[in-house]
């Protein structure tokens, strides 16, 4: 728990000190104001009772009131200059969560257990907390309760120490209520993201536009309905458990204030009669009783508040510590050097699940060859890149980069020698140049043009008013465009070009291009990727004959390899029949 607490605020005292000192100044009018309203009136009242004289009772009453228009004014503008760190804070935070779901191992992005993690750390932040903003005011009203205990016990142990007795009595009520209501919480907020997550994409996924257009055709609104349905039943099911819960302890809670209040009063009013204490006694006695009660409980309100707090922003710590395993290597890339690529005895299977993909894949891909992959659907052509790009790591065996595990190599001068181009490449909405660039601010303009022209997109660009300032869909301006499926494939070439990396990957890069478009690609497949080493993944067989070798991936594992003339030739050979059975159509 101080952990969490020391992770949090040693953000606070690295980004914003003013922050810190704020709090500080909140503590400090937190206690000064409940003692101008404890003893002042004790003074007026002995003043209205005794004296009465006006001069006295006309400053007292303008010390309280000024007193207090002068804690309320500070309180204002602390309180203002709080919300508005709270307010970066959140920002800080959300954005901790939106870098690390960015750089975390990316088969963690597809672990349920690190998705529900990423949920618990939004919601530990947000909601269940309150975040920064919850935690700071849980830490102000700590130490404010603190510091009000010890004045005003001083003030009760002199004047009537029985009243302890009774503040404690209740405050030890109330905690076991507090604490029973936040244990509630816990066991909610432990079910509740898993819930939620499912909640979220079915709410989600009906807006977004490739899941609406299948919903619309096959009609799946009702079973959409019916999920939806489902985990709104789960929602509520949690929710109506804790609602009972919680009700139960707060009437327990009120019942202990009850016989609290009928304590302190009977016996301060019993006091008072036998003349045992003046009325100004009287005034104080029972502020500062209430006040004790109050503050004492309040302490203790706020170490169970804090521990709930924490246990909740808990779950960010984890989340933002999570373990980084393919990023572990510091090598530098020679991205002069033109590399060569070597699989050795790889096997690999996706986390949890139990086949393995691909078992003992061997291979070299010398320097500037340029290797078509062809197979099956499901044969683990992909994954074959993905395991290149560091995605996952190899279960056994190992991927050599000239001659050096590609693990040990520093994570993003590895990631720079690599352009890649995946069949669910994503284009972002943004514009065309920001969508090509993506960040890299280094290059030339002419480059730009230059990769537009080799992916076959500048007839395109040419076309539209703002050119390459042109937005990608219309999420932000009503002027974008919706490129068809062959242009957006050919602005994921122009990125990958553009990227100007020594190793291109292109796994099926021209299945959207018309055959015009597509032609384009093949001939002038080597301007494209020049003498770089290049991996072409393709169903399109035809695609073979401008690639130097063919590696034909079956029963997981390379089942051939060899050119295209040697494949071919190959009496019942895998290649030679998925090369006949496609050129069957073309004769
Ligand atoms: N993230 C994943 N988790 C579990 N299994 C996966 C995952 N991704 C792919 N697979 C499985 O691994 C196998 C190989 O998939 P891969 O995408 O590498 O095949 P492919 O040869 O590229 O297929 P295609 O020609 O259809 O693109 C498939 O059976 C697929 O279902």
């Amino acid at each position: 728990m101080l952990k969490t607490l020391k992770f949090f605020y040693s953000i606070a005292w690295r980004e914003r000190r003013d922050y810190i000192v704020l709090l500080l100044i909140s503590i400090i009018l937190n206690v000064g104001q409940p003692f101008l309203n404890l003893i002042i009136p004790k003074f007026i009242l002995e003043e209205l009772v005794g004296g009465r004289r006006p001069d006295v009772l006309i400053e007292l009453a303008a010390c309280i009131t000024l007193g207090n228009m002068l804690f309320m004014a500070l309180i204002h503008i602390v309180k203002t200059n709080l919300a508005k760190c709270d307010d970066w804070f959140d920002r800080y935070l959300n954005d901790g969560i939106s870098q690390k779901s960015m750089s975390m191992d990316f088969a963690l992005t597809e672990n349920p257990q690190a998705l529900n993690q990423y949920r618990k750390a939004s919601e530990g932040i947000a909601w269940y907390s309150g975040g920064m903003k919850g935690l700071s005011e849980s830490v102000q009203m700590f130490f404010s309760y603190i510091f009000t205990v010890a004045g005003v016990m001083f003030i009760v142990a002199v004047k009537s120490p029985v009243l302890l007795v009774v503040a404690i009595f209740a405050v030890v009520g109330g905690s076991v209520a507090v604490w029973q209501t936040n244990k509630c919480y816990k066991i909610e907020f432990e079910v509740f993201p898993k819930v939620n997550r499912a909640f979220a994409y079915v709410t989600g996924s009906v807006l977004e536009p490739r899941y609406s257009k299948c919903i619309r055709l096959y009609h799946a609104a009702s079973m959409m309905r019916d999920q939806f349905e489902e985990t709104t039943k789960q929602c509520a099911k949690i929710f109506g458990y804790t609602a009972v819960k919680i009700g139960r302890w707060n009437c327990i809670g009120s019942l202990v204030n009850f016989l609290k209040n009928l304590c302190i009063y009977g016996y301060l009013g019993y006091m008072f009669l036998i003349g045992n204490i003046n009325i100004g006694d009287f005034a104080l006695l029972t502020g500062s009783a209430n006040t004790l009660k109050d503050s004492l409980q309040g302490v203790l309100n706020q170490v169970q508040d804090l521990r709930k707090k924490l246990n909740f922003m808990e779950e960010y710590v984890k989340f933002i510590n999570m373990r980084e395993d393919t990023k572990l290597g510091s090598l530098p890339v020679d991205t002069n050097k033109i590399p060569m690529i070597e699989f050795r005895h790889v096997s690999f299977r996706y986390p949890s699940v139990k086949e393995y993909v691909l078992k003992d894949v061997n291979i070299v891909i010398p320097q500037g060859q340029h290797l078509s992959v062809v197979g099956l659907n499901g044969a683990g052509k992909t994954t074959f890149i993905k395991l290149l790009c560091r995605l996952y790591e190899v279960d056994e065996g190992e991927i050599l980069l000239n001659g050096v595990n590609i693990k040990d190599y520093d994570y993003d001068a590895y990631m720079k020698a690599l352009a890649v181009v995946f069949q669910d490449f994503k284009l972002f909405a943004l514009s065309m140049r920001e969508n090509i660039k993506l960040g890299d601010s280094e290059k030339e303009e002419q480059d730009l043009r230059s990769v537009c022209e080799l992916s076959g997109l500048a007839n395109k660009i040419d076309t539209l008013p703002k050119g390459l300032d042109t937005q990608i869909y219309k999420f932000f301006d009503k002027e974008g465009i919706e490129p068809s499926g062959g242009e957006m494939q050919k602005m994921a070439i122009a990125r990958a070009l553009y990227k100007d990396a020594p190793i291109v990957v292109l796994d099926e890069p021209t299945a959207a291009l018309d055959p015009i478009a597509e032609h384009e690609v093949y001939s002038h497949f080597d301007k494209l990727v020049g003498g770089k080493t290049a991996i072409y993944i393709s169903h399109r067989l035809s695609s073979c004959k401008f690639c130097d070798m063919i590696a034909v991936f079956a029963d997981n594992t390379i089942k051939e390899y060899g050119s295209h003339e040697e494949l071919i030739k190959k009496q019942g050979g895998f290649y030679a029949e998925m090369f006949s059975a496609q050129a069957k159509y073309y004769a």
